[in-house]
């Protein structure tokens, strides 16, 4: 049983369809910046970026998914940023069947600016440069995401999700 990764931008719904998906198929569930904020002692996502930068961010993001083991029926979020640093989507291929959730800067813009949550030290919601910050990444990040094994727009049903899966797993 392959471990499954939701990967995307941020707000693109990997937690939310992720939970959905593994009650779906009785898997369990995690989410890596939870496992980061685990291994960190409770420090948010915020305090390790403002404390010791992004680029110690990464390398914790990248310990914790090495620290997943294959084949444990897992259905896994990614952080936005995991795929596209150090080798971490080849070993999200690797070792699990992987889905790009696909949403456009637009909508990205929409949800975050409806929800509140402000635990994404790249993306502020305050800021007016927003859609451009998301429009860019959206287009650097795509190079990455676009390897994964099945590319979804971001309202697809968990039912038609699971579908479509089936026959990988
Ligand atoms: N398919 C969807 N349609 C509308 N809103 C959604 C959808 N999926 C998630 N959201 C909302 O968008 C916000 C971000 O979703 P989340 O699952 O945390 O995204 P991610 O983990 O990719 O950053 C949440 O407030 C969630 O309720
Ligand atoms: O896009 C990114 O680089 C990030 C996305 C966040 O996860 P979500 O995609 O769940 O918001 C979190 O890992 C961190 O703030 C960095
Ligand atoms: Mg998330």
């Amino acid at each position: 049983m392959k471990n499954i990764f939701l990967v995307g931008m941020p707000s693109s719904g990997k937690s939310t369809l992720g939970k959905r998906l593994a009650r779906h198929l009785a898997y369990r569930f995690v989410d890596t910046d939870k496992l980061i904020i685990r291994k960190e002692g409770g420090r948010s996502i915020n305090d390790i970026f403002q404390t010791d930068g992004e680029a110690y961010f990464r390398e914790v993001e990248s310990w914790v998914l090495h620290t997943i083991k294959p084949g444990s029926r897992l259905v896994v979020a990614t952080g936005g940023g995991m795929p596209c640093f150090h080798n971490n989507m080849a070993y999200i291929k690797e070792t699990g069947f992987s889905i790009f959730l696909d949403v456009a800067p637009e909508q990205l813009l929409d949800r975050m600016l409806r929800h509140n949550l402000d635990d994404r030290p790249l993306f502020n919601r305050q800021d007016p440069t927003l859609l451009e910050n998301l429009r860019q990444k959206y287009t650097d990040r795509r190079f990455f995401y676009t390897q994964a094994d099945l590319i979804i727009p971001g309202e697809t049903a968990v039912e038609e999700l699971s579908k479509q899966i089936e026959m990988y797993l």
